[in-house]
């Protein structure tokens, strides 16, 4: 798994002691400055809540250099945090992240946006309409070892479930240990929304699905008062309307924050590897250390010791039926996902 750790930026590592620092070389020790976390981006505004609740809009400091700053960023403030209005704060340096979620450029709405999107998200909440547009397995797939990949925990979110039966899609992913919630909301109701803020409540997620799931309508259901279907509230001044908002996380009402990325339609797995999406199954990462060093475990490999072992023929490792029916399951859903980053590899 990848972790930014921030540590490219010497201003963030560990410094030395100050006996040991020549006098000349003292840069502002940034690590007693309040500490805030980024929850909007805006040309170059960032909406920042501090520790104590207090919002305050920031810009970049200098000493920033070109350190990028994501929308989850923890972030050491300076200058005025008051959050009066008219009054501007300083983000003077970015804390180490736990995680990064990033998209492939050919996603991004324009090139001059961030591979990465966002930081520091415990959640990933890929959401897929029941019905309108029909939900498909590959997508949700692609966003798992997204997920996997940034060390974010995946939920399935289904809406639209009073326009068909979401049982038989759910069942593809049975056996990947994934929280999963069914949703509608609509004039009758807003049923499952109170489970999925259960499954939120204090953590920091990331809606994402494509145009049209139901996204915006979720986050309405979650955080009243949200407004994202109707015209966007300017994220960082809180004030009048606003079209061009690039990252905004809304606070849920019973604590954490979710994420709304727009454009966030899949992701660029160029980077991920098959060790990455085989760490997240154990027990098939443990057989498939009996495999060749170039095996890619797929259906078509010939020799894959993952047959072997959901067989569960080998004398030296015999299992029941039951559990060898749970094994090629479990190598089934391993090889779909790894079946999902040959697909996303670049086509030459
Ligand atoms: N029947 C039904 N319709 C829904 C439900 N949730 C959303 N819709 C409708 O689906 C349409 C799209 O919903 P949005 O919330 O705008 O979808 P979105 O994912 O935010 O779309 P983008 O903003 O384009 O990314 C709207 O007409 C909603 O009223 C649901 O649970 N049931
Ligand atoms: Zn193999």
């Amino acid at each position: 798994m990848r972790r930014d750790t921030g540590t490219d930026d010497p201003r963030v590592r560990v410094r030395p002691g100050k006996g040991s620092r020549p006098r000349s070389k003292i840069r502002p020790d940034w690590s007693a400055r309040p500490l805030g976390r980024v929850v909007a981006i805006d040309r170059g505004r960032y909406g920042v809540v501090l520790g104590d609740g207090t919002r305050v809009v920031g810009v970049r400091a200098r000493e920033l250099g070109r350190r990028s700053v994501l929308l989850g960023d923890r972030v050491r403030m300076t200058g005025d945090l008051s959050g009066r209005a008219d009054t501007l704060a300083r983000l003077v340096a970015v804390e180490p992240r736990d995680s990064v979620l990033r998209r492939s450029r050919d996603d991004a709405p324009d090139d001059r946006a961030e591979k990465a999107i966002v930081a520091n998200a415990q959640v990933m909440v890929i959401v897929v309409a029941a019905a309108d547009p029909a939900p498909r397995t590959g997508m949700v797939d692609r966003c798992l070892v997204a997920a996997y990949e940034a060390g974010l925990e995946p939920v399935l979110c289904v809406t639209k479930a009073d326009l068909a039966d979401p049982a038989g899609f759910l069942a593809r992913f049975g056996s990947f240990g994934l929280a999963s919630v069914v949703t509608s909301v609509g004039a009758g109701g807003a049923d499952g929304v109170e489970e999925l803020a259960r499954l939120l409540a204090g953590r920091f997620s990331v809606l994402v699905g494509h145009s049209g799931v139901g996204k915006s309508t979720l986050i309405n259901a979650l955080v009243p008062g949200a407004g994202r279907a109707t015209g966007r509230v300017n994220a960082v001044t809180g004030r009048g309307r606003h079209t061009s908002t690039s990252a905004v996380a809304l606070e849920l009402p019973g604590g954490g924050w979710v994420a709304d990325t727009p454009g966030v339609r899949s992701f660029g797995l160029g980077h991920v590897a098959a060790e990455d999406v085989l760490a997240v199954f154990p027990d098939v990462a443990e057989a498939a250390t009996w495999c060749l060093p170039m095996c890619t475990h797929l259906a078509d490999e010939p020799s894959c010791a993952l047959d072997a072992w959901a067989g569960g023929a080998s004398p030296f490792d015999p299992v029941a039926p039951a559990a060898s029916r749970a094994r090629a399951e479990r190598v089934r859903v391993v090889r779909r996902l790894l079946e999902s980053l040959r697909a996303a590899s670049p086509v030459p």
